[in-house]
């Protein structure tokens, strides 16, 4: 076992997700279905990806939707402490199957609807009595064509699909097939409405593990930067329940860094610690002196990041993998490939490289899960704001409570776009089309590298080096040439 091997020997300059590619070789598995995308990094997540730490990206409901599925959510250094605590409280609380209903009362308004709507990719509201019983379902159809004052009660479809909340997800799929239904509705033994799920939910429930704890409940991590008492910090998050720690800051390679790192492991921390971000060997030794499990990689290729551009510091992301993936493997310890990834390729080229996972922060902002509110732009079409952690937006946030001095010397610094627009797809509005997409695309990239695991993507993997024609070659055309 060796690890990744490049085609034509490895080039003298630095490279990037775009200027890579596999290339394929004899496999014995049979089935994409047989590959274990399960990760080693010890956070106990059953796919490799981890949604990052950006307020317009990670908040309760992508948290809850990703475990769900097997990923990792980190909840931003800027949610206040007593915040994290309920939302690692509430997402814990949910059900591993069953997703968590928008709900409403018959005296509520279609508007009231058609706000709730999208917060959800199931596209259902359930209207329930005054016990909580669910008496019917409302859906943006339903709400065509009506005075947004109308009540939801008059619209609902009262004929509804009732499960039982133990209910097998191959069952639940068979009712809803029989029944043309679009979502089923779980009750607990008193008749109360308990969760709700889609066709594809059930499929999806039969496909993915949850991310659960010892007590078999969802995982969630948190993120703590290196400014204040970041001890006290961190113990207000461990105390919460968080599975994993996150201490983050732009240069992770900073005395700050390492100290914050120290007063962290002194706490005897009992959960994985994640540390960034650095994009070299000796940053990886560094971190993992300090007391990293895991090491964060990625200075500068993040869509909302301005870095490079401000300082020309950074380094190419596959480069930056590669080194630190090999240190960090070389001391028992993993890393996680954070920024830059746009496409299920580069998800599967990072873990090529050796990343125990992969961090998505921007992508996902364009989805029903992310925090931010639906707008729509001059077309019609559905998107969400995106803005970086280091952008004045997120700055002046932070910065709340100092002077007016002090925020203003801060904003000087400013490395990140405060407002960008991240379309919904319409095919993949969702997070979890988009974790479908990205799990089915490094399924094949394994099963095509002759892998059935992700340690096995890693030592056979073969990359070669490619022009920009090469990459362009490979783009689809949809509307021909
Ligand atoms: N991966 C990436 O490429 C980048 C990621 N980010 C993200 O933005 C968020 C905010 O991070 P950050 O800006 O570090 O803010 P933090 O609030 O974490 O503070 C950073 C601290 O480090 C000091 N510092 C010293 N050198 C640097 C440097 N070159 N860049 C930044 N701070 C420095 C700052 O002091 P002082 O202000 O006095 O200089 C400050 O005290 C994080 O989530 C981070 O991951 C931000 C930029 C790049
Ligand atoms: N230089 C900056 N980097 C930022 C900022 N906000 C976030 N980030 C980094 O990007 C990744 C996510 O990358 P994406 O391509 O998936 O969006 C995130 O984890 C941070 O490391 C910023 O304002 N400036
Ligand atoms: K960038």
């Amino acid at each position: 076992m060796t690890g990744v091997r490049f085609l034509n020997g490895e080039p003298a300059h630095d490279l990037t997700y775009d200027d890579v590619f596999l290339v394929p070789g004899r496999s014995a598995v049979t089935s994409r279905f047989d590959v274990d995308l399960g990760t080693s990094d010890g956070t106990g997540a059953t796919i490799p990806i981890v949604v990052a730490n950006m307020t317009a990206v990670a908040g309760r409901r992508m948290a809850e939707t990703v475990a769900r599925r097997g990923g990792l959510v980190v909840l931003p250094q800027d949610v206040d402490p007593a915040a994290v605590g309920d939302i690692v409280t509430w997402v814990k609380s949910r059900h591993l199957a069953w997703d968590t209903p928008l709900v409403l009362t018959a005296n509520d308004s279609v508007a009231d609807a058609l706000n709730l709507l999208p917060k959800r990719a199931h596209g259902a509201v359930v209207v329930v009595d005054g016990e909580g019983r669910p008496v019917g379902v409302v859906d943006e159809a339903a709400c065509l064509g009506v005075d947004r004052f109308t009540r939801v009660g008059e619209v609902a479809d009262r004929a509804i699909v009732i499960l039982p909340v133990d209910s097998p997800p191959r069952s639940v799929f068979d009712s809803l097939h029989d029944h043309s239904a679009r979502v089923a509705l779980a009750v607990d033994p008193q008749g109360r409405l308990a969760g709700v799920l889609t066709g594809v939910g059930a499929l999806r429930a039969d496909i993915y593990s949850p991310a659960t704890d010892a007590s078999g409940r969802l995982r969630i991590a948190a993120a703590v930067g290196v400014n204040g008492d970041v001890a006290a910090k961190a113990a207000a998050l461990l105390e919460s329940g968080v599975d994993t720690l996150v201490v983050d800051t732009a240069h992770g390679h900073q005395e700050k860094m390492l100290s914050a790192l120290k007063s962290v492991r002194a706490l005897n921390p009992g959960v994985p610690v994640v540390a960034g971000n650095v994009v070299t060997a000796q940053g990886v030794r560094d971190l993992v002196d300090a007391g990293a499990d895991v090491i964060k990689v990625g200075v500068g290729p993040g869509a909302m990041c301005t870095t490079r551009m401000m300082t020309g510091v950074g380094r190419p992301q596959f480069s930056a993998v590669l080194e630190c993936a090999a240190e960090a493997r070389s001391l028992g310890k993993h890393v996680w490939a954070d920024g830059g990834v746009r496409h299920p390729r580069d998800v599967a080229l990072a873990l090529a490289a050796g990343a125990s996972s992969v961090m998505v922060g921007s992508w996902f902002a364009g989805t029903y899960e992310s925090p931010g509110d639906l707008l729509r732009d001059e077309q019609g079409r559905p998107y969400k704001e995106s803005f970086g952690m280091a952008s004045k937006r997120a700055v002046s946030a932070r910065t709340r409570a100092d002077s007016g001095f002090d925020r203003a010397r801060k904003a000087l610094f400013e490395e990140g776009i405060s407002s960008s627009r991240m379309r919904l797809d319409p095919k993949a509005p969702g997070v979890e089309d988009l974790l479908d997409a990205i799990c089915s695309g490094v399924r094949s990239a394994c099963t095509y590298a002759g892998a059935g695991t992700l340690e096995e993507l890693h030592d056979r993997a073969v990359v070669g080096v490619q022009s920009a024609a090469g990459f362009a070659e490979g783009r689809p055309l949809p509307s021909g040439w």
